[in-house]
This record gives structure tokens, C-alpha cells and sequence, in this order.
């Protein structure tokens, strides 16, 4: 296997290779562009006009993922899987992944979109040149007059379990419609709960939507465990359909079966604002738990966020955020 193989092992330790360019036997070229960034180029002739990013780690202790990227890697690396497809392989946050943290000073997805800017620390600096990876690996092909497609799965997993084990988050773009397609393939990687976001957001997926034009997604694919102790979750069928999508491959068109995916639309965001903030939630509360129309579910400042939707179910509540940032959603069927 080639050196740049080891692309998690060189990142987790801060080494760097010796070769930063590495070909396959198939000739696909490893490019290490930067700690924690590897591209991945088949020979033009295999190049099927796809250019995918591929993230985990955002959060440092959401493994699974990390896993997952790595395997993917070691495949190609090795020539067992065979490459059509560019693609950009990113682990966002180094430094938290080495302590088994979610982050050190800053959420880095919460700094986005530019929001970087207004913060301090590694995160911020992270955010930054992440951003730029991302526009110059979209730039830094010939389209040869054909529109190529960009794709982007960040991956993650949950602080807390979940009803649904693996869903997908589909950023807000204003006038964007989920294709078909997406679904489809979102199916195939055994993702059938899906949320539409409502609003822009600084995370890394929404920034590659919203700025580089990409068909992007945040994946939630069970709990944040430490590495070595993901066995409880099945990666496999989303595994595969990543193979696929590398090798240049594809759902089959009209695969999109409605009745195998729930979609979710967000009803409204629960935002902790001050030091005051309470969640009337057991830490025990799993994401997608449904609502009762008038639970009391916080309070802050004197102002209380009521249930009033019927059906709504809450994800993601954390009362540890920073004030001004996200303590939960609150979402609805749609
Ligand atoms: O379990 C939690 O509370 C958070 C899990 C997580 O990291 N989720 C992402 C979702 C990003 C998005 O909204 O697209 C996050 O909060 O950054
Ligand atoms: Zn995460």
C-alpha cells in the first residue's frame, strides 16, 4: 500500500510524508495538500466529471466517521478500489481528534460561511483553511465545457443516541430542491430519515452548499464513541455507496423509492441565550423523541419555548452550547 495510505495515522501524529504525490498502480494520484487534507485523482480517461468532498472529524470525537474515510482510503491506496471520481478527503478538527474532544476553544461547525472571522483560536484558523481547500479543489480542474457535478457528505455522529440511528441534514439554499437523485443515493448508504434545513447556517456543509454551488449533506450516523469502539453502529451499505460514488459509479435512475424516506422539515430552533437557560429534558432523551403539544421544553430570560406543534420531535438539545448558539430543533414531518 502506498504511504499516503496511512493518512489518518500521519494526521493523528502530525507527521508528514516524505512524498507528498504518490501514483497507484492504477495510476490514480494521492496528493497530501495539508494536515489532515489528501485529493484523490484518477488518470483523465477514468475521470467521470464528479468531485467529491468527503469530511469527518469536524468534531474530534465523532470516530466512526474518521473510520469510515480511513477505510475508504487504505482500499484505494492499496488499488481495491478503483477511482472516477476526485475526490477531497478532510479531516477537519486535528487537534480535538488527538484529545477525543468535540472541540478545544470554538465549535468549528459553527464557524463557517466566514464566521471565523469574528473568533480566535485553532478552530477559527481550521475553519479558514478549510474553507479554501474546499474553493481550490472545486477550482482546480478543467470542466472542458461540461459542468461537473460537486457533491459533499460531512460526517458525524451524535452526542446523544438517537430513534433514528443514521440521517442526513440537507442545508438551506434559497430556492434549492432535494433531487431525487440525492435521496436515492442517500437510500442506497441505508440513510432514510432525512431534514431540510429552513435557514442559513455557518456549518461546513452549509458553506459548501451555499458558496461553492455543492450538493452537500450533514450525515448523523449514530453516537460519538471513542476510536476502536464502533461496532454498535453498521456502516456497510453507506460505505458502499461511497465506493460507488469514488469509482465513478451511481444509483440507478428512478432507484428514489418515497415511501422507504421520511423526510423532516425544522420547526423552529431552540436558541440558549443566556446563562439562565433551562431545558426541561433528561440528558437520557433520545434525538427524534416526540413532543407533547404544550410541553414546556426551556425557559430563559423569563421566556418560555411551549411545544406547539403537533408531531414535532426535538434533536440535537444541548444546554451546554455557548450562549447565542443552537440548544436544539425542533422539527416536524414534511
Ligand atoms: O448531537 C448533537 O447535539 C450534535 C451532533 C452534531 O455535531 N451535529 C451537527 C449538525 C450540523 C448541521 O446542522 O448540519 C452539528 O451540530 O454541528
Ligand atoms: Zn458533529
Amino acid at each position: 500500500m502506498l504511504s499516503l495510505g496511512k493518512f489518518l495515522e500521519l494526521s493523528l501524529t502530525g507527521r508528514e510524508p516524505c512524498e507528498k504525490i504518490q501514483l497507484n498502480a492504477e495510476s490514480t494520484r494521492l496528493h497530501w495538500r495539508g494536515e489532515g487534507v489528501l485529493e484523490v485523482v484518477p488518470p483523465s480517461a477514468s475521470d467521470c466529471g464528479r468531485d467529491l468532498i468527503l469530511s469527518a472529524g469536524i468534531h474530534g470525537n465523532e470516530t466512526a466517521p474518521i473510520e469510515l474515510l480511513d477505510r475508504l482510503l487504505v482500499r484505494i491506496a492499496s488499488n481495491q478500489l478503483k477511482v472516477g471520481t476526485r475526490v477531497l478527503f478532510v479531516l477537519g478538527n486535528l487537534e480535538a481528534m488527538r484529545k477525543g474532544e468535540r472541540y478545544l476553544a470554538e465549535d468549528l461547525n459553527r464557524l463557517f460561511s466566514g464566521k471565523h472571522e469574528m473568533a480566535e483560536g485553532s478552530e477559527a484558523l481550521r475553519a479558514d483553511e478549510l474553507e479554501k481547500y474546499c474553493i481550490a479543489f472545486y477550482q482546480g480542474v478543467e470542466s472542458n465545457g461540461h459542468a461537473r457535478e460537486r457533491l459533499h457528505f460531512d460526517l458525524h455522529t451524535a452526542i446523544r443516541g438517537s430513534r433514528v440511528e443514521k440521517f442526513a441534514l440537507y442545508p438551506f439554499v434559497e430556492g434549492r430542491e432535494l433531487p431525487e437523485r440525492s435521496l436515492a443515493r442517500l437510500q442506497a448508504g441505508a440513510v432514510n430519515t432525512v431534514l431540510k434545513q429552513n435557514r442559513h447556517a455557518s456549518t461546513f456543509s452549509a458553506f459548501t452548499a451555499t458558496h461553492l454551488d455543492a450538493e452537500s449533506f450533514t450525515l448523523e450516523l449514530g453516537k460519538a464513541r471513542p476510536f476502536g469502539h464502533n461496532e454498535g453502529v453498521n456502516l456497510e451499505a453507506l460505505e458502499a455507496m461511497l465506493a460507488t460514488l469514488i469509482s465513478g459509479g451511481d444509483v440507478d435512475d428512478n432507484a428514489y423509492q418515497p415511501e422507504h424516506t421520511q423526510l423532516y422539515q425544522v420547526a423552529r430552533e431552540v436558541i440558549k441565550h443566556s446563562e439562565s437557560f433551562r431545558l426541561h429534558l433528561a440528558d437520557d432523551v433520545e434525538n427524534f423523541t416526540e413532543l407533547e403539544t404544550g410541553y414546556l421544553l426551556a425557559e430563559d430570560c423569563g421566556e418560555r419555548f411551549v411545544v406547539e406543534e403537533a408531531g414535532a420531535r426535538i434533536i440535537f438539545p444541548n444546554p451546554r452550547v455557548k450562549n447565542g448558539l443552537r440548544a436544539g430543533l425542533l422539527i416536524v414531518p414534511a
